[in-house]
């Protein structure tokens, strides 16, 4: 049985999802994000497809692929669709003010930055515990990795200052990404951390494929409550 807790959380993630999936107009390219939050926005969109929405989109993981088909939303890719009109996606931190992101404790974290990259605009859904003063406050940083090496790569975010420590799955293997790369988690320092700094040392470092730090990427955050939602915009 669910606890009081985790229903409020899922009703939370279901307000911003269904505003976020509101965004979206008829004719738009749509980049479609990965996690809970982002699959609850899935559903609405094929809702939405279902009443006579038009629109095509592109999935930032398989397993939003998988989803998205089953809901009878027409697919493309990068192939067909140069740019995207809007991504929504969901957000492990979203830092209060700033709206820097963390991101990739999906696994998705690579697929979800090419796609927002190419998109006019990134919408995030989340619910409140999301909301962070200091990113790494609540959650590590993903930093996706080649396999070759790993642990060379991971001795060397350690000297940048980075606790850092091997994503695996409940049988203790390697967490493996859609793009076959194996994922780190790294301790964000909270004193002293300057976000902008840090991205250009973890991209900097050979082996890391990409990280799941989101600077000036998130155009509009909204964030479901139990009476209904806030929308934060990013100060451009
Ligand atoms: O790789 C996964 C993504 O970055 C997700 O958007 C993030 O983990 C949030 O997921 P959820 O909506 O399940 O909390």
């Amino acid at each position: 049985m669910s606890s009081p807790e985790s229903n409020s959380t899922d009703a939370a993630k279901r307000r911003a999802a269904v505003w976020a999936a509101a965004q979206i107009e008829d004719g738009m390219a749509v980049g479609l994000g990965t996690g809970s939050t982002s699959a609850l926005v899935i559903e609405e969109v094929g809702r939405r497809v279902a009443e006579g929405l038009r629109i095509k989109a592109i999935a930032t993981s398989e397993a939003s692929q998988k989803l998205a088909l089953e809901w009878k939303i027409p697919m493309s890719d990068f192939a067909h669709l140069p740019q995207l009109d809007m991504t929504i996606d969901g957000a492990d931190e979203v830092q209060e003010g700033t709206l820097y992101l963390i991101k990739g404790h999906g696994g998705a974290l690579l697929r979800e930055k090419i796609v927002a990259m190419a998109s006019k605009k990134l919408i995030i859904a989340v619910d409140p515990r999301k909301l962070v003063k200091t990113l790494g406050a609540v959650f590590a940083l993903p930093v996706e990795v080649v396999p070759f090496g790993y642990e060379t790569t991971i001795r060397r975010l350690e000297d940048l200052g980075f606790e850092s420590e091997l994503r695996v799955t409940d049988e203790g293997k390697p967490y493996v990404t859609d793009g076959q790369h194996y994922i780190v988690h790294c301790k964000l320092p909270q004193v002293g951390f300057d976000a902008y700094e840090a991205a250009a040392k973890l991209k900097g470092t050979v082996g890391v494929v990409e990280h799941g730090l989101f600077l000036g990427m998130a155009s509009k955050v909204v964030i479901g409550g139990l009476e209904g939602i806030e929308v934060l915009e990013a100060a451009r």
